[in-house]
């Protein structure tokens, strides 16, 4: 049965979650043959993650049958609401937000999330796209002297990219975005990610659930049809960004381009002292400050555990 509550009561207000066993939520997935094979998982799965293909089966499935029932939802409203306004209107693309930390493991939730959504008949284009696309490029940042905040909502261009998805949300047949290099650690000049009236379309990065700037504006997350905080204890978090740099040194950042070349040759001591030094001066008050007070703004929270399996799924009733 669901539980009530996970997310504390403060303030005597009840939570606006309901925590859905494992078990049950298992219980959930789609009576469709599960087609999802070890080698698209491995092609799937971000460096040293691993999410294995019975976690997928048992979280995942039940995720895009939730997602799928929303999708439909949302397309009888409008379609309801376009005859109801005598209008001419083609269903619009249905966005998902994905939040959570750096290292948290978004990108392969995110890419999961495109394989089997596209899986599914209603939406067989499904696009994803990361916020890092939008982070104002280095030159901008150092002449902003904020370049030890990368990945504070202050270095990305906000407007464009709200801009971007509201586009793409309103139908529009073709909407560009500019492309990021975590090799080279900056925007990649002159090239642009294609967006072409996808069916669904998968907004990934640390700060897609910001509220907006001021009382009267926007925010992307009005935007959204349905969205995702990939939690973890920040402990963890921080671990596993300290592996993943450890893996990145004998792997991207032996590439002649990339912006941390200059790490793969520290010993793992000194690699340690390294991950350390970034995660604490930017990832972890970015995390702090920005990301988590974002957490209650989710529809869904998956919360993983130490070894990166999913332990808990809340679920937003209100
Ligand atoms: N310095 C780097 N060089 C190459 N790839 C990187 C680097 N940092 C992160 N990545 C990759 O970029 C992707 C996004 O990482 P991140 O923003 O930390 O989000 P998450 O870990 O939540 O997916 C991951 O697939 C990660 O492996
Ligand atoms: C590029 C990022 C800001 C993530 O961007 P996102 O796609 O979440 O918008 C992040 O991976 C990053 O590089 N942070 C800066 C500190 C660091 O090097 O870890």
């Amino acid at each position: 049965m669901p539980q009530s509550g996970a997310q504390g009561t403060a303030n005597g207000l009840s939570s606006p979650f309901i925590e859905i066993p494992r078990a049950d939520w298992a219980r959930l997935a789609p009576a469709t043959p599960f087609t999802l094979e070890e080698s698209d998982l491995a092609r799937l799965r971000s460096l040293g993650d691993p999410t294995s293909i019975e976690q997928v089966r048992q979280v995942f499935a039940p995720l895009t049958k939730l997602i799928n029932v929303h999708v439909n939802a949302t397309r009888s409203l409008q379609q309801q609401r376009t005859k109801f306004l005598g209008e001419m209107q083609r269903p619009t693309p249905f966005v998902i937000g994905i939040a959570g930390s750096v290292a948290v493991g978004k990108s392969t939730v995110a890419r999961l999330l495109r394989e089997l959504l596209s899986r599914w008949e209603d939406t067989p284009r499904v696009t994803l796209v990361t916020t890092d696309g939008f982070l104002l490029p280095n030159a901008e940042l150092h002449r902003r002297n904020i370049m030890h905040r990368k990945g504070f909502p202050e270095s990305y261009d906000r407007r464009a990219l709200l801009r971007f998805v509201t586009q793409v949300k309103s139908g529009a047949p073709e909407v560009t975005a500019p492309l990021y290099s975590h090799v080279v650690y900056d925007i990649v000049p002159g090239e642009r990610v294609v967006v072409q009236s996808p069916d669904i379309l998968i907004v990934e990065g640390l700060n897609v659930l910001q509220p907006p700037s001021s009382a009267t504006a926007l925010s992307l997350s009005d935007m959204f049809d349905f969205s995702i905080y990939v939690d973890a204890r920040t402990q963890d978090i921080a671990r596993w960004y300290e592996e993943r740099f450890l893996k990145l040194q004998t792997s991207a950042f032996t590439q002649p381009e990339s912006y941390f070349r200059r790490f793969a040759n520290l010993s793992t001591q000194e690699g340690l002292e390294m991950a350390r030094s970034i995660w604490d001066s930017i990832n972890l008050p970015n995390l702090e400050q920005n990301v988590l007070p974002t957490r209650s703004r989710a529809r869904l929270i998956l919360r993983k555990a130490a070894d990166h399996s999913i332990e808990r799924i809340l679920l937003r009733k209100l």
